[in-house]
């Protein structure tokens, strides 16, 4: 097959969809791999590395939309690609489609095969593709938080360690998936006192034997979001349910109760977020303040450190890349219930429930746009 690596064109991400390492494995396995220029840039790879991992580089974006049967990306399309997807062609990407309808209605006019990286899934219920993502996102999540706690980036000026003394900081994050559990982590290593929220009781056993004794661990309801949130210096948003529309936990009420200066880094903003006053920003302008309360809601956090993120994101990425190739997307579709649950929108079709639902719209079973049907 034809696969294309575009070069990201989302504001300041920096990732790519492949590594060299990755364009060897693939040309070894008989596929032709197109890179756009430069498209490796920004995550330490050359172009002249992805020419001797075998790939041959393209001038546009053009060049790799006409002649791939395959498309992939980090990053959802973006306006400018949305006329250059063909009827029939594989798009494989992160999509987040349930927070985004003008998208969805782009990928459904393109009559595209688009395979979302985000609802891949093992039978055991985890996201692989997600997984690297989310480590990197819920690690960072602290970094950012801790940052912005600082007074000159308009936070209310606690050190989130504190030091012999001082308290330290209070942490509560809504979530203890992966990101949840990458933040705790990372918040419990410096040394605050972390409260960590998750709706399952199974979830909450098992990091009770395995988060550290400054990891507090409830049960998740409004209740307590409500009570907890007003000693928070920093809160981690990183609810999910695959492939809908994140519930919106947080309201606007609450942040009234919270302190000034205190820091909201919502992670699950790429699903639309689970503070009501959240809304998508970028690296390049990552906060913003309502009700005396800083906010942070990058999308694409991961492309801030892209040199981790691409090895990462590759890491995972590059077995099902060489599955649908080798394959084709109707057989590895049939044949691999974990690609089948990341078929979101099939030639002008939604065929993931979540995303259908998110907006009302009609649900088609993949399985009924198989050719013998
Ligand atoms: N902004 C960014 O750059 C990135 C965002 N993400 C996003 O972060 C979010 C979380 O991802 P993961 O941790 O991988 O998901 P996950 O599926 O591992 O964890 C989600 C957790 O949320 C819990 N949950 C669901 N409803 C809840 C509620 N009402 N209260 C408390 N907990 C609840 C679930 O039980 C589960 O443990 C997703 O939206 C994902 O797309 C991931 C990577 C990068
Ligand atoms: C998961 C995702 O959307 C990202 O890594 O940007
Ligand atoms: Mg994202």
């Amino acid at each position: 097959m034809i696969v294309g690596i575009l070069k990201e064109i989302k504001v300041e991400e920096n990732r790519v969809s492949m590594t060299p390492a990755g364009v060897e494995v693939m040309t070894q396995h008989g596929h032709t791999i197109l890179v756009e220029k430069s498209a490796g840039a920004a995550s330490g790879f050359t172009d002249e590395m992805y020419l001797e991992a075998g790939a041959e580089i393209a001038d546009t974006p053009q060049e790799i939309f006409s002649k791939s049967e395959m498309v992939m990306h980090v990053k959802e399309p973006q306006k400018s690609e949305y006329d250059l997807m063909r009827p029939g062609q594989i798009m494989f990407t992160y999509l987040h489609l349930a927070a985004n309808q003008v998208l969805t209605e782009a990928m459904i006019r393109s009559g595209s095969v688009c395979i979302a990286y985000e609802t891949i899934q093992k039978a055991d219920g985890s996201l692989p593709l997600l997984t690297p993502m989310s480590e990197v996102a819920g690690r960072m999540a602290i970094q950012q938080g801790a940052k912005f706690l600082e007074m000159s980036k308009g936070g209310q000026g606690i050190l989130l360690g504190g030091v012999p003394g001082v308290d330290p900081g209070n942490v509560l994050i809504l979530g203890g998936g992966v990101v949840g559990t990458n933040a705790a982590k990372m918040a419990c290593g410096l040394g605050a006192r972390v409260v960590l929220l998750d709706t399952s009781l199974d979830r909450l056993r098992y990091l009770s034997d395995v988060m550290p004794k400054n990891c507090f661990l409830l049960m998740s309801s409004p209740a307590t979001i409500r009570d907890r949130i007003q000693a928070a210096d920093v809160v981690v948003g990183a609810v999910l349910i695959p492939g809908a529309k994140a519930p919106s936990l947080v309201t606007r009420d609450m942040l009234a109760s919270m302190k000034p200066g205190a820091v909201m880094v919502d992670v699950a903003i790429d699903q639309g977020g689970c503070f009501e006053t959240s809304r998508p920003t970028t690296h390049g302008d990552p906060t913003y303040i309502e009700e005396g309360v800083v906010h942070y809601c990058v999308a694409n956090m991961p492309g801030g450190v892209a040199k981790t993120s691409t090895l990462a994101l590759t890491n995972a990425t590059l077995p099902y890349a060489l599955e649908i190739a080798s394959m084709g997307w109707e057989a590895a579709v049939r044949e691999n219930p974990e690609i089948r649950l990341g078929a979101n929108v099939v030639s002008g079709k939604i065929t993931y429930k979540g995303v259908a639902e998110a907006f009302d719209m009609e649900y088609t079973p993949v399985s009924e746009l198989f050719q013998d049907n």
